[in-house]
């Protein structure tokens, strides 16, 4: 029999290092060594021991070439599937990132452990050994514990390492390895009777004075056992009663693990609905079909119960024992959603978001993997919980484009959830009011089957939308930020004791500064891109960089003093609700009043409880809330999304509104939405305007067709970015002709005709950072060809002499392209 190999994946980040090393199984390590374990091994000349993990073993038949052995096992059981490394492999040649990338995704969170070599002294006599060997041995023993490092600052490197390994064949020094884990389990005291006498013949030992130790015993006696935090809550009994109670030998304390608590414990149960005839019969066709690996959308208006539909789809994989992964976007993972799950299935749930704390996520992502929860809950990366036996994942608000990942690997949670669910044999389901158009265009293909929920619960009807022109109301004279007709309903709202949600998707108070003198505009030094005026702090900021200036009186440029704000944003409009409206209670919600944890529930309590009026906010209002008492939406400006120079700015724009206005009239009266624009017969307007989207789909399709885009095509971006402008456009040339040369090679013409670049991108600079584009638009078979060509020539030679200082940011189907 050959000996055993594996292949593993390193943790440096360097291009060179970007490829699976093989490393021999010593025999005495055969069996603690498996595929999806973590191991350290020596790398390198100087055999430095770092971290890896192990995506395959093999049998190893070469006796040629001399390979190095594993150091060791850093875990007992593989942490990764064989499906999860697949998953990754897939990730890696899919979105042309790292390995190292690809992997980090599907590790526990914060698992970089430092590895650190002790070295040891062995208990043997020290004759004959030189002076440079006498001399770290000594300062070993001195050391009492001495870190490798430690010798080797003590030393000069090169030296160090050949006398310690001579020691080492001499059988002198021994190292170990120390792991540090950057999270650790919880542990917690917890407190027990140390031995099962009776309570009385454990009392004989407390002299009748010390009652509070009394107290404590008695507690113990009835609970068995009790963390010590309960304890002294509920016994009043202080650090000095417990210590004395250990001294005397009757109580032991030990350390028990116990997982962070990221759900609040107070969630009221969430009452299970009997199904509408329109609910029932979309369930019932899907649980079919559910063992067949499928994909769904369920295509329901706003407040049709979709979210019922998943709760008790899921009641029945919990049923037939199977784990269900459920995504919704990071904005409406708010208390509401979260109860809604929680409050229905209470423990079985983990919760996965990006304000947890590292250690928060540590252990939800233990539940998942231990198998102590069926259903985990999350944002985006949820996708990756390692669940065992995975028999579904849905995925809330399809059409949200924070599905897609704007750091590296760019990827997709949607096609990551459909390549999971083709390797564990799951299925797919998807539900929205808006469908994406390439979701939409994979139902007419058939890849994916369609449910419509037409009505809303109840029969709710949709609420009616007003579109009103701005230009007109310009040219009447209104030039405040309401229309005369928004003003009015929110003024009958109030008086009928009902709520209005304002929407507008700029924070701040004015977007743009500008001299009217000389038309000088105001810009982040760091960014292309204008600062924007925020009234409190009367302070300018980069939405882009954070950057912040005093507002300044007087022109910059041309030192007038005709300094003007434009363009409005929600602090404006709570300043002119609270002008218009003293009366009323005006709550606003956007990435400024949400920074302090919680917040977001307080203002969510105050709407639900009725105590708030009117509230404005950005896209964090948009979608997924239920208040009953919400009778009229306001859409300040429709134009904002709809003058993006991006193509799918009139899908955006479409999906907004149907959006917002689906917050208006889902409890027992009716709502009204009022749109402003200065766009009033642009066809998303239009069609959002009737809830029409077969109409909105057919318009869109066309112009996707006739101009090539997706989905009839595939978007390559390539972005290069660095701090010094020349360097940045002469690279972007260097690498536009070096593809085309690999292109010429295999006479792949089509392609070359659909480059375009390297331009400026759309913001030509962001932090400091020059950015200039390519833009690829080509086929599924294409665009293979070309990640290939884009692996050589930006990726393996990413730290090549003539790339230093600049990056690459290659995105394949960019949910914008700016
Ligand atoms: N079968 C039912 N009977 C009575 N009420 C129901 C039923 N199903 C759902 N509901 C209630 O109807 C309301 C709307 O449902 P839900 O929020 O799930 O809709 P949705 O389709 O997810 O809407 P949106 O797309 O706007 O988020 C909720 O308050 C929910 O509790
Ligand atoms: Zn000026
Ligand atoms: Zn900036």
């Amino acid at each position: 029999m050959g000996n055993l190999a594996a292949q593993v994946i390193i943790y440096n980040n360097s291009s060179k290092t970007d490829k699976p090393f093989t490393y021999l199984i010593e025999d005495r390590m055969k069996d603690n060594i498996q595929e999806g374990m973590r191991v350290a091994v020596p790398f390198g000349v100087g055999n430095r021991i770092i971290q890896g993990i192990v995506v395959r073993i093999f049998e190893w038949k070469d006796k040629t070439k001399n390979l190095k052995c594993i150091a060791d096992a850093l875990d007992f059981e593989p942490i990764l599937s064989k499906n999860m490394i697949e998953l990754s492999l897939w990730m890696r040649e899919n979105y042309l990132c790292s390995y190292l990338d690809a992997f980090h995704l599907v590790m526990p969170p914060g698992d970089f452990k430092e590895i650190r070599t002790v070295l040891n002294v062995n208990n043997v006599s020290l004759k004959n050994l030189t002076k440079e060997e006498e001399k770290i041995v000594g300062y070993i023993n001195q050391k009492g514990k001495c870190y490798l490092d430690d010798v080797k600052k003590f030393m000069d490197h090169e030296n160090a390492n050949k006398i310690i390994n001579n020691l080492k064949k001499k059988n002198i020094v021994y190292n170990t390895l120390e792991i540090e884990t950057k999270i650790n389990k919880k542990l917690e005291k917890y407190i027990s009777l140390s031995s099962n006498q009776s309570k009385d013949d454990i009392l004989k030992d407390i002299s009748s004075r010390g009652k509070k130790q009394i107290e404590v015993v008695n507690y113990l006696y009835k609970k068995k056992g009790a963390f010590i935090k309960n304890l002294m809550e509920d016994t009043k009994a202080s650090y000095q009663t417990i210590k004395a109670l250990a001294d005397k030998g009757l109580i032991k304390v030990t350390e028990t693990e116990v997982f962070r608590n990221v759900i609040k414990s107070d969630i009221s149960p969430y009452k299970r609905f009997k199904l509408t005839p329109e609910q029932l019969k979309c369930f019932n066709t899907i649980l079919d079909d559910i063992n067949k690996n499928g994909s769904f959308l369920i295509h329901g208006v706003t407040g049709s119960g979709k979210t019922e539909i998943y709760l008790q789809i899921i009641e029945e994989m919990i049923k037939a024992g199977k784990d269900t992964i459920v995504l919704v976007p990071e904005i409406s993972l708010t208390p509401q959603t979260i109860e809604r799950f929680v409050g229905r299935f209470g423990s079985n749930v983990a919760v996965l978001h990006s304000k947890l704390s590292y250690g928060e996520r540590f252990d939800e992502w233990r539940k998942i993997k231990e198998g102590k929860v069926k259903i985990a809950i999350g944002a985006r990366s949820a996708v990756f919980a390692p669940f065992n036996n995975l028999g579904l994942i849905i995925i809330d608000e399809e059409h949200e484009t924070s599905y897609k990942s704007g750091m590296n690997p760019k990827y997709s949670a949607y096609e990551v959830a459909r390549k999971r669910c083709d390797m564990e044999g799951s299925s797919l389901i998807l539900g929205t009011a808006t469908p994406s158009v390439e979701t939409y265009n994979s139902v007419l293909n058939g890849e994916i089957k369609l449910f419509v929920l037409k009505k809303r619960i109840n029969n709710k009807k949709m609420p009616v939308m007003d579109i009103i022109d701005m230009r007109e109301e310009l040219n009447n004279g209104n030039n405040s930020i309401f229309s005369r007709k928004l003003y009015k309903e929110i003024e009958e709202n109030l008086k009928e004791g009902k709520q209005t949600i304002l929407f507008l998707n700029r924070r701040g108070y004015s977007t743009f500064v500008s001299c009217r003198k000389c038309g000088y505009v105001i810009k982040c030094k760091s960014c292309d891109i204008t600062m924007t005026y925020h009234i409190q702090e009367n302070k300018l900021k980069c939405h882009y960089c954070g950057k912040e200036m005093i507002a300044p009186k007087i022109c910059p440029k041309c030192g007038s003093n005709y300094i003007k704000y434009f363009g409005i944003g929600t602090q404006k409009v709570e300043e002119q609700v609270k002008k218009y409206f003293p009366k009323a209670s005006v709550e606003r919600m956007d990435t400024d009043t949400v920074t302090k944890k919680g917040s977001h529930e307080r203002i969510f309590g105050r709407m639900k409880r009725g105590e708030t009026d009117i509230l404005i906010g950005t896209q964090m209002i948009s979608k997924g809330l239920d208040f009953p008492n919400v009778t009229l939406v306001g859409i300040i400006a429709a134009d904002t999304s709809l003058n993006l120079p991006d193509y799918r700015s009139s899908e955006r724009t479409f999906q907004l509104l149907t959006q917002v206005a689906g917050r208006a009239g889902r409890g027992d009266f009716e709502g009204r939405v009022i749109v402003q624009t200065y766009n009033p017969e642009h066809f998303s307007i239009q069609m959002a305007k009737d809830y029409n989207y077969e109409g909105f789909f057919d318009r869109e399709i066309l112009l996707r067709k006739e101009f090539e885009f997706p989905p009839f095509t595939n978007i390559l971006s390539i972005i290069v970015y660095g701090k010094e402008k020349e360097q940045v456009i002469n690279v972007s040339k260097d690498i536009h002709s070096e593809i085309i040369k690999n292109l010429e090679l295999i006479y792949d013409y089509n392609l070359i005709r659909n480059i375009y670049g390297p331009n400026p991108a759309l913001i030509e600079k962001i932090k400091d950072n020059y950015r200039w584009q390519i833009l690829f638009k080509c086929s599924d078979e294409d665009l293979f060809q070309l990640k290939d060509i884009i692996r050589r020539v930006c990726i393996n030679n990413r730290d090549d002499k003539k790339y230093r200082g600049v990056k690459f940011n290659i995105d394949i189907n960019p949910s914008s392209i700016l």
